[in-house]
């Protein structure tokens, strides 16, 4: 066991990155994928199922916590791994995102952001040091600086503002966080599609000698060519010994190609939320289980499979739980999703480890290029 917060890098394979994280509260191996546990629960899963899929770490959102329960009475409570009997690692956004997505944002200036609640309307306010204190209420592990992520397209001066926002915002969060030895507080790096405001937020984030990075303001709508351009040209400037984090990403084609570009943690609702919507990714490809030809097909979605969503139960089955809008069915494609998400990370590490990354990323391609079968 460690006290401290440790990166380390175990191999390299061209630019992808097979390292760990150790913290006190476990090992992130990375490549890593961070199931999305909003309001402290990966929606429609136990938390046992999602730690025997191979998650060594969950994510926890500020803005939907710091509105319901509240970050005090989950402090209260023994904090967010007490309150959700999850003992292993969790990150936490800062809220910036979500406000600017979810919330009726009423103010955003120097000080920080007001907004109005989505579920009751009541007003409140993020600055970087409720953030982050925020998040020491929640007892996150790795904690992310509040941040303006803007819409693109958008004007280079707006680009610019915003970025150098969320940079002095980082520096206050460094304050606010002060030092926790056994905890992390990763910086943002932003900048649009703006490759020399995009390396002058790395190199004045590097600066600060924080815990970690991320990649913000990507998979907001821009083209995977944008998105992959910006890593291409971002990534050389920051830190080789640092876990990179690419926010909100993304689809199995898409982590491929991040990890090839050296990028290390990844979270997206994909998986999850798809589950949720009738559809399942396998190896062969994606099932949209509320199609009408599935429902006399008695084959499991992926008899190979570890997972008993994906091998136990027939299609058929599967296709009238969704047709029904039973429970189960939401439960049993979040659980068939979130095996093939962490088998493609296993995979993934496996093969940086070997030097072979690139015949494997080129069959996980392939494997999702094909179209509903
Ligand atoms: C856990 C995340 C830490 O988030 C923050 O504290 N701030 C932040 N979140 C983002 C989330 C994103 N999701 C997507 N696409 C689905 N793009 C995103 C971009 C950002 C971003 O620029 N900043």
């Amino acid at each position: 066991m460690t006290d401290h917060f440790a990166f380390r890098l175990l191999a390299t394979d061209g630019r992808a990155r097979r390292g760990e994280i150790t913290m006190p509260r476990g090992t992130i191996r990375t490549p890593a994928f961070m199931p999305v546990g909003t309001g402290g629960t990966v929606k429609a899963m136990y938390l046992d199922q999602v730690r025997e899929l191979g998650a060594d770490i969950i994510l926890g959102n500020v803005y939907h916590l710091m509105l319901r329960p509240g970050a005090e009475r989950v402090a209260r409570l023994g904090g967010l791994h007490e309150f959700a009997r999850w003992p292993h690692p969790i990150l936490t956004d800062s809220g910036g995102f979500q406000v600017m997505s979810l919330a009726g944002l009423r103010k955003l200036d120097e000080t920080g952001v007001v907004f109005k609640s989505h579920i009751d309307g009541s007003e409140h306010s993020l600055t970087p040091e409720r953030s982050i204190e925020i998040q020491g209420l929640l007892d996150s592990d790795i904690q992310m600086q509040l941040d303006e992520c803007i819409r693109l397209p958008a004007e280079r001066a707006e680009i610019e503002r915003a970025m150098e926002m969320s940079l002095r915002w980082a520096e206050r969060c460094k304050v606010a966080f002060g030092d926790q030895p056994g905890k992390a507080m990763f910086g943002i790096v932003q900048g649009g599609d703006v490759v020399d405001l995009r390396l002058r937020s790395a190199e004045a984030l590097a600066a600060l000698d924080l815990k970690g990075y991320a990649i913000g303001g990507l998979a907001v709508g821009e083209p995977q060519a944008v998105m992959l351009s910006i890593l291409h040209e971002t990534l050389p400037a920051m830190p080789e010994a640092k876990p990179r984090y690419l926010m909100g990403v993304g689809t199995p084609d898409d982590i491929v190609e991040s990890v090839r570009r050296g990028i290390d943690m990844f979270d997206c609702v994909m998986p999850t939320r798809a589950g949720r919507h009738g559809l399942a990714f396998t190896r062969r490809g994606k099932v949209n289980l509320k199609n009408a030809r599935h429902a006399e097909d008695p084959r499991p979605l992926d008899e190979t499979s570890s997972c008993p969503a994906a091998r136990d139960y027939s299609r058929a089955y599967l296709h009238h739980l969704v047709r029904s809008d039973e429970q189960l069915g939401a439960m049993l494609l979040t659980w068939n999703n979130l095996a093939y998400y962490q088998s493609l990370m296993a995979d993934l590490r496996d093969a940086i480890e070997r030097g072979a990354f690139e015949s494997r990323a080129g069959a996980i391609k392939d494997e999702w290029a094909r179209g509903d079968i």
